[in-house]
């Protein structure tokens, strides 16, 4: 079972370009790949960045909702599959990059992992229960930690530290 996440890591888009580039950076030494499927909707914004770097122009998406509350996993549900004209489909996913922002329990990426099983699994963000299904990833972060997203995020005021309790 999750626990319930206590600790937050707010990641600004900064920040977020940063790690997603470094992913690539890792990556670059991994391929080559003929195309990335990206993880929507997560997978989405670390898929722009990498495709650039890694001049990859074939992207595809697999449609996978989990979390349909806030910090709350439901049932996962595919939404849409992978095109099987797909190049590397057919060989079990060889040469195909996998991409999503994170993995977390682990429960979505084995269920695209058993749609293409030879290929690159990376994600930008890892907990420990999802890592061992991760080929490539940059940042570890505990089990009970939140990443809040920057598009997830919005600016807000911020009441002294003075004033807070605790
Ligand atoms: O390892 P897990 O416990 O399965 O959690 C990780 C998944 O959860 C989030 O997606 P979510 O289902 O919230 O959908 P979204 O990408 O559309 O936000 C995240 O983008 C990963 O895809
Ligand atoms: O830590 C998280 N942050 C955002 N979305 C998520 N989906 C699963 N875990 C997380
Ligand atoms: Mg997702």
């Amino acid at each position: 079972m999750n626990p319930t996440p206590e600790k937050a890591f707010p990641v600004s888009w900064d920040q977020f370009h940063r790690d997603a580039r470094a992913l690539a950076w890792r990556l670059s030494g991994a391929g080559p790949f003929s195309a990335i499927v990206c993880i929507t909707r997560g997978g989405l914004v670390p898929a722009a960045v990498v495709c650039r770097e890694l001049e990859i122009r074939v992207i595809e998406t697999v449609c996978v909702a989990s979390y349909h509350d806030y910090r709350t996993q439901g049932t996962t549900a595919v939404l849409k599959g992978i095109a099987a004209d797909l190049p590397g489909v057919e060989a079990g996913g060889a040469g195909i990059l996998l991409i999503d922002d994170l993995v977390d329990t682990g429960k979505t990426a084995s269920i695209v992992r058993e749609m293409l099983p030879k290929a690159h699994f990376a994600t930008v963000y890892a907990k420990p229960m999802g890592r061992p299904l991760v080929d490539t990833f940059v940042t570890e972060v505990s089990q009970d930690t939140w990443i809040y997203f920057p598009w997830d995020l919005g600016l807000s005021f911020q009441p002294p530290i003075s004033g807070r309790s605790g």
